[in-house]
């Protein structure tokens, strides 16, 4: 289990990062074809989202609809076939660091310590050593990782490496932040703390978060606006907003609000899960799953 310090009380509020202009990020009819061991393949049809300046906005679909693919875009990795990406009206032409990108695994140098793994970046800008020490430190801070920033990562928690991960993509002052199922690896209990850790970060570095997950809870939980994909090729199949009051608390989960946002995605979702797995089994087929066999209504015999 992830142990998780308080934020040390000598953490300044508004980091040196805070007055940075914020990013807008702006996706317009985007199509992207993988050319496949079987031909061409479209994996994402014709996608139109944005992200405010400051917002934090999640993606949620079945499996291959084609998110990673959205963030891989968003990041610089890949060139849409059809369609633009812009953030604050300039087409994305390659990687920035601008742009912090998280993954699903942990990325961090073996060899450096967890301070030293979060200046790197700093380093690379060519910031003075006393002076990325300082900005590392601070981040480290907010992320509750002060009293480790001497460990090496093989000495940390998954929950703990992925906290220096988000550190460290936020080291150089990106104006966004692109998270692809950050949390995906790790037990439902560090989840959470790590969704609370993240919104904290969120809020006091003032930076714009595009956040792909499959959980509906995190989802709701984490975000201003959720954008639904429909099974491959993806396509936004809805747009939901989420008017929760900030800051959450994780007793939300039990409001009759979250709850019916809950119960909307979860409909949403399960169509096009079900569309994803390719016709191999439909809702009415799960139902009738140990009902009635043959004349003999199994519920009965069990
Ligand atoms: N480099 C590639 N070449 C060919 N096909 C690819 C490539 N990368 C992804 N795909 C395919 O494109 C589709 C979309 O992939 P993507 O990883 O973006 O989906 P996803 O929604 O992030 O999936 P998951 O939720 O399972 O991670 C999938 O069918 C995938 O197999």
């Amino acid at each position: 289990m992830t142990a998780v310090s308080p934020l040390p009380a000598d953490v300044p509020a508004a980091s040196p990062y805070a007055d940075r202009p914020k990013g807008r990020i702006e996706i317009t009819d985007f199509s992207l074809r993988y050319d496949g061991a079987n031909g061409p393949m479209d994996a994402v049809s014709d996608v139109s989202l944005t992200v405010e300046p400051g917002e934090f906005v999640s993606i949620i679909g079945p499996s291959g609809c084609g998110k990673s693919t959205l963030l891989n875009a968003l990041a610089g990795f890949l060139k849409p076939t059809s369609g633009v990406v812009r953030v604050d009206g300039k087409p994305i032409e390659g990687p920035s660091a601008d742009r912090g990108m998280i993954f699903q695994q942990y990325s961090l140098f073996p060899w450096k310590t967890v301070r030293q793994n979060v200046e790197f970046g700093l380093k690379m800008k060519g910031m003075e050593a006393s002076e990325r020490k300082r900005a590392a430190r601070t981040l480290l801070g907010l992320a509750g990782l002060l009293p480790f920033e001497n460990h090496y990562p093989d000495k940390l928690s998954g929950g703990m490496k992925q906290r220096v991960g988000i550190v460290r993509a936020l080291a150089t002052g990106p104006r966004i932040l692109l998270l692809d199922e950050p949390f995906g690896a790790l037990d439902a209990q560090t989840r959470l703390i790590m969704q609370q850790i993240l919104t904290n970060m969120w809020q006091r570095l003032k930076i714009s978060v595009l956040f792909v997950t499959h959980d509906i809870d995190e989802a709701i939980f984490l975000s201003d606006r959720i954008y639904v994909m429909t099974a491959r090729p993806g396509t936004i199949k809805a747009e939901i907003a989420v008017p929760l009051p900030r800051p959450r608390q994780p007793a939300v989960i039990m409001s009759s609000e979250f709850l019916a946002l809950r119960r909307g995605l979860m409909s949403l979702i399960r169509e096009e899960s079900l569309k994803a797995m390719g016709g191999e089994i439909n809702a009415d087929a799960l139902l009738g799953l140990g009902a009635n066999f043959d004349g003999h209504d199994l519920s009965r015999a069990l």
